[in-house]
């Protein structure tokens, strides 16, 4: 693996629980590729650990592996033999037993749990009775339990339905990198560049790894996506069948979805169901594994308002760009598909670098005031007639003050001062809407020149440029 980038804040609490002088669970999860054992593997490596991971097989091999790991740590230089522990519960109180013995805090990492849950149903119920006669007497015990099918860790592990439920004393969400993570990982690529594969990739973990820094953007999609055997072409199925049971109706909603359907009246027609009942079970699944989102205007109470977006980024760009083109793609025929997406490319970064001023805003610590949230709004515009949309509003924490943000990621030359007075138009509109008092208007953007820095700074605007989010 690479150099081991971020993560620094799960890291410290991760020591803290493993400091601590009683029995600590943690329970780390969150999409595949993201970057779980990675984590896991980086908080062991200087610690006494017993690391294993389920595997797709009966409950025998399991306990066998899980066996061959605790004899390896309990004597690490012993002639390998066939034992296996009779059972999950010898096995569990065996850790306990070494711990004992070695008179010192171990660490016992069950990794992939849902594949040890998959082939012995009765292991959570074990492994609480080991936890609560055991463990907790002791308190020389970190137990980590991580998965990345996100529904049976939030349902089976962390659920009130589970027997482990409130053992827990610590729980990850491992989410993708964000923009400034990204750039640890790809420290030699420009910043320009950077926003391209952050967006592509949503900065998920093991994609950023498949890109390689001396090469251009476009050859490095072709690289992941558009080459035989490419390591993403064809990943969002992959995911889609791991986690799903009819991957064939799922895909059919993201089609819907990236081709503008945002409304679930819309999308249900489109794939052909019959109400819109039909669908939120769908929807609902989904949302559960941040593939997709339910958006509202900030601060907006009617659920009517909402629309459903793609959230997963690798999802957006590969249902975008890739999916309409797989039997060119098969064939070999690429030229014209890579051309097709460098030209739309730039487009395609917009709402990518809204997200990128967003994180930026969440990080800055000069701001007037501290966000609560940060979001898109829109509405109607009684005036002009129309819908109109703001790029991010930042409210305070009792929604009195707000920060109106626009986002533009264009060139110098095409900005213009008509611009400037269409962000202090829409922040009227959204001070109206939603009672709020706006104390500071940003315009982000790729570049800015002389002349559009005066007219902004003249009308009480801050121009915050690309280039700076990294200073
Ligand atoms: N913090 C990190 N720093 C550098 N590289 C990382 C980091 N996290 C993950 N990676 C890269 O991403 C790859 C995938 O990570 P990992 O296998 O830990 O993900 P996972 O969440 O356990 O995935 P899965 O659920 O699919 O097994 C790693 O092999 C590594 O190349």
């Amino acid at each position: 693996m690479e150099k081991f980038v971020a993560r620094e804040r799960e890291l410290k609490n991760l020591e803290e629980m493993y400091d601590s002088s009683k029995f600590e669970m943690a329970v780390i999860y969150g999409r595949r590729r993201v970057g779980k054992t990675a984590l896991i593997k980086e908080f062991i490596k200087d610690k006494p650990a017993i690391y294993i991971q389920g595997i797709e097989a009966t409950k025998e091999l399991n306990l066998q592996y899980l066996s061959d790991a605790i004899m390896d740590f309990a004597n690490p230089i012993q002639i390998p033999t066939s034992f296996s522990f009779r059972d999950f519960k010898d096995a569990f109180a065996a850790v306990e037993n070494i711990a004992n013995q070695q008179n010192k805090k171990i660490i016992f990492v069950m990794d992939e749990f849902p594949y040890f849950a998959e082939s012995a149903p009765e292991i959570s119920s074990l492994l609480q009775y080991a936890i609560d006669h055991i463990y907790k007497e002791y308190n020389n015990i970190m137990l980590i339990l991580c998965g990345s099918s996100m529904s049976f860790m939030e349902h089976q592990v962390l659920g009130y339905k589970s027997p482990l439920y409130g053992r827990r004393t610590g729980q990850f969400k491992i989410r993708p990198f964000n923009l400034f993570d990204t750039k640890k990982m790809l420290p030699q690529v420009n910043d320009e560049d950077l926003l391209a594969y952050y967006g592509i990739t949503g900065g998920v973990p093991q994609y950023l790894s498949f890109i390689d820094q001396k090469l251009s953007v476009a050859e490095n999609i072709q690289k992941l996506f558009l080459k035989q055997n490419a390591p993403l072409q064809n990943e969002t199925n992959i995911l889609l069948q791991e986690e799903l049971r009819k991957p064939a109706t799922y895909y059919s909603i993201l089609v819907a979805i990236a081709n503008g359907d945002s409304k679930a009246n819309k999308i249900y027609q489109a794939i052909g169901l019959k109400s819109s009942s039909q669908l939120s079970p769908y929807l609902g699944k989904l949302m559960e594994l941040e593939i997709i989102e339910r958006k509202a205007p900030i601060l907006e109470k009617n659920k009517k308002k909402s629309i459903y977006v793609i959230k997963d980024e690798m999802f957006k760009f590969w249902f975008k760009f890739i999916s309409g083109e797989q039997d060119q793609i098969a064939l070999g025929r690429t030229k014209a598909v890579l051309e097709a997406i460098m030209h739309e490319l730039p487009r395609f970064l917009g709402p990518v670098f809204e997200q990128a001023s967003i994180e930026w805003m969440w990080k800055e610590e000069n701001l007037v005031f501290d966000p609560r949230e940060i979001k898109n709004w829109w509405g109607y515009n009684p005036l002009l007639k129309r819908q109109e949309e703001v790029d991010l509003v930042a409210v305070n924490f009792d929604n009195s003050k707000a920060m109106i943000g626009e986002c533009k990621w264009k060139s110098a030359k095409k900005l213009t001062s008509e611009m400037l007075t269409t962000l202090q138009r829409r922040a009227d509109l959204v001070a109206q809407d939603v009672k709020v008092n706006v104390v500071g208007l940003y315009f982000f953007v790729k570049e800015a020149d002389a002349d559009f820095l005066n007219a902004a700074s003249k009308r009480g605007i801050k121009v915050i440029e690309y280039s700076s989010f990294f200073k």
